[in-house]
């Protein structure tokens, strides 16, 4: 059972709806390495807790595996928002990759079309454009949409989990031209290091946040076969460093990562954001130091303290 020296908790707003989630919260937790970040989502039941915990613990006690590479290339992240606001993000993102949410809701085609549309003019035609549908579509609904998407983004990169299950994924796949990337199906399995979706998707999104931390991230990459993108959990800096540092821990990146994230917090915990410039964000060597007043400045307080103090100590419990 972990010990730590000094516990933070933090709720910050974020910019846009994201996930169904309009403020994130979490606790900062302190260690003989600094200190490490616990954020599962509030749906998220005590045992799929448990891996976040270890990643907070790892990255506090132990640290990371030394870097092979100082920068990592980062896609920015379009929420599901209107074409005029997507075209923004992206313009002042000064990313060559954007990856798009779509399928928010059943009738989201039309939306989706206008939404990618509005990424391509704002990226141009050098520019990457992946789509995330976290998991919604059945497979005659996905090959139908991701012809279209396809379209009106003057080409894709990859679709996120299209579908649920691997069997659908390797369906799609086998229906569209276009790349599948398996997200939920490799987070969400119950062994992610035994799921095989080698023959369902041709990328890998591994998260060490979820999984476990960053030795445990790679010996899942590992497994998986394929390339990888390492992609946010919507940390603050605190919890965003175990990223980086596993995407700049992998043997192989050949695509940017999903960890600019920040751009969709109100706020931070640290002074020194990972904010991304030019299109790549550092490989931290050691964690980063919360700020005092911004500890105090997003503080958690009343009911949702009391709710997160049990949290942790009972996913403590379980380690
Ligand atoms: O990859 C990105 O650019 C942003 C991260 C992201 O989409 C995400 C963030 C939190 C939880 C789930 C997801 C997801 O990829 O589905
Ligand atoms: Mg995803």
């Amino acid at each position: 059972m972990p010990v730590f020296d000094d516990v933070r908790f933090y709720a910050i707003p974020l910019t846009t709806r994201f996930r169904g989630i309009t403020v994130r919260e979490g606790a900062l937790v302190h260690g003989p390495n600094g200190w490490g970040e616990f954020c599962p989502f509030d749906d998220y039941d005590d045992a799929v807790s448990a891996p976040w915990l270890a990643t907070a613990v790892e990255q506090c006690t132990d640290g990371w595996p030394a870097p092979v590479r100082d920068r990592i290339p980062i896609n920015c992240t379009v929420p599901v928002v209107d074409p005029g606001r997507a075209h923004e993000i992206v313009a002042k993102s000064g990313c060559g990759t954007a990856k798009v949410k779509v399928a928010d809701h059943p009738d989201s085609l039309a939306e989706d079309i206008a939404r990618l549309e509005a990424v391509r003019d704002a990226l141009g035609p050098a520019g990457a454009i992946r789509i995330d549908a976290n998991a919604v579509w059945d497979v005659d609904t996905a090959v139908t949409h991701i012809r279209q998407l396809n379209r009106a983004a003057a080409g894709l990169e990859y679709v996120e989990q299209p579908c649920r299950t691997i069997d659908e994924l390797a369906a799609v796949r086998r229906r569209v031209d276009v790349r599948i990337a398996a997200d939920e199906s490799i987070r969400r399995a119950d062994d992610p290091l035994k799921v095989a979706v080698a023959g369902a998707a041709d990328i890998a999104v591994i998260k060490c946040t979820p999984l476990g931390g960053v030795r445990r991230a790679m010996r899942v990459a590992e497994a998986a076969g394929l390339p990888v993108v390492v992609s946010s959990a919507l940390e603050t800096s605190v919890g965003l460093a175990a990223q980086l540092a596993l995407a700049g821990a992998l043997p192989e990146l050949d695509f940017a990562c999903g960890l600019g994230t920040l751009s969709l917090l109100t706020g931070d915990v640290v002074r020194d954001s990972f904010r991304v410039v030019d299109g790549f964000l550092p490989v931290p060597t050691k964690p980063p130091t919360p700020d005092p007043e911004l500890l105090d400045r997003h503080a958690m307080t009343g009911d949702r303290l009391r709710w997160w103090q049990d949290r942790l100590a009972r996913v403590s419990r379980l380690s």
